[in-house]
């Protein structure tokens, strides 16, 4: 039987190795730093352009797909999914990071087709069960320099999932490579990927970040899930500064859990799969099915750890990625 999907997967493991070179060999300039939706949420050409390449790259071999990519989002262009075939791109997840050189920079690369709807509300998604403010041209911020010198969820009952096909996360100072292929399990260099087998919560590292909402409001919110954590106690809290990251983490088991709310779609398209197919569940902070548009979620080792980070945590729903989008539910 024809492997629809193979050769676009194959393409984007190749963009995105392609792309990583970029970032390294950018680490080495002077990087223009420019802001997004807050003074910390930052942007620099090399995410402008990364994603640019990797999009006309795809457009080359697949003229009909469509896109969704942080910075084309950004800069104007609608954030929504539907049955076409869809590349979700961060061209740089760990902006910050790269900035500052700090060592944990990815290409993140989903791509989706044929929405699948979830289970009735309630259920997380389980292994191989995948459910379910514009940058044009930012202002310039200051200048990173080379190594020298320094620089919720639709209302309906029914949540519409994303049927995400594969992921491509390269951590690209890493050089190591994390791919996935719905109901084929996940890879990192070509080296399977099993989640912990840690039963225990207060045997575990659990991963969050911080975001880029500076709000006192939301902050407090973050902080007091932080706090309530931390105090069940766990081992350890963990922010490699990069969500996708964060998610390879837990589907590599060296991370029992990743929690966060306030992140994109394209920051966890590929990594949920990767996470899945790893043997991993996700859910929405509140428990019930994992929505790739809500700008939550948790993904674990396991559904008992993913529920009592879910009671931990103090849950608030951002504006939805798809709040935009024509008759979407806010
Ligand atoms: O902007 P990039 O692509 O670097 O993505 C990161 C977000 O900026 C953070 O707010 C968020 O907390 C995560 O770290 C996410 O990976
Ligand atoms: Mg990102
Ligand atoms: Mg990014």
């Amino acid at each position: 039987m024809t492997d629809l999907w193979q050769d676009a997967m194959d393409h984007a493991v190749s963009a995105a190795r392609g792309a990583g070179q970029v970032v390294r060999e950018a680490l080495l300039e002077d990087r223009m730093v420019m802001v997004k939706s807050s003074s910390v949420d930052l942007v620099t050409q090399t995410d402008q352009k990364v994603e640019q390449l990797i999009i006309q790259s795809v457009k080359e071999k697949f003229p009909t797909h469509r896109f969704i990519g942080e910075e084309s989002v950004a800069a104007g262009e609608p954030c929504v999914l539907s049955d076409e075939p869809t590349w979700i791109i961060d061209p740089i997840d760990g902006t910050t990071n790269f900035v500052h050189r700090f060592p944990f920079v990815a290409v993140s690369i989903g791509f989706s087709v044929n929405k699948q709807r979830a289970e009735p509300a309630g259920r997380a998604s389980g292994p191989g069960q995948q459910r379910a403010g514009p940058a044009g041209p930012g202002q310039q911020l200051s200048r990173a320099s080379g190594p020298s010198q320094r620089a919720g969820p639709a209302a309906e009952p029914l949540l519409a999932f994303l049927q995400v096909e594969f992921g491509v996360v390269y951590s690209c100072l890493e050089d190591k490579m994390f791919t996935a292929r719905r109901g084929r399990g996940s890879f990192c260099n070509g080296d399977p990927l099993q989640v912990s087998e840690q039963k225990a919560i207060q045997q575990s590292i659990i991963a969050t970040e911080f975001g880029s909402d500076r709000d006192p409001e939301v902050v407090d919110k973050i902080f007091s899930s932080l706090r309530n954590i931390l105090c069940i106690p766990v081992h350890g809290i963990r922010s490699a500064g990069t969500a996708a990251i964060n998610m390879c983490l837990v589907a590599s088991g060296c991370v029992e859990a990743y929690y966060e709310i306030g992140m994109h779609v394209w920051d966890l398209a590929a990594a949920s799969l990767i996470v899945s197919e790893a043997g991993g569940v996700l859910m929405d902070v509140e428990g019930g099915p994992f929505d790739l548009m809500s700008r939550r979620v948790i993904a674990a080792n396991n559904r008992t750890i993913a529920e009592r980070i879910s009671g931990e945590i103090q849950a608030y729903a951002p504006a939805r990625d798809d709040a935009a989008a024509p008759g979407a539910d806010p």
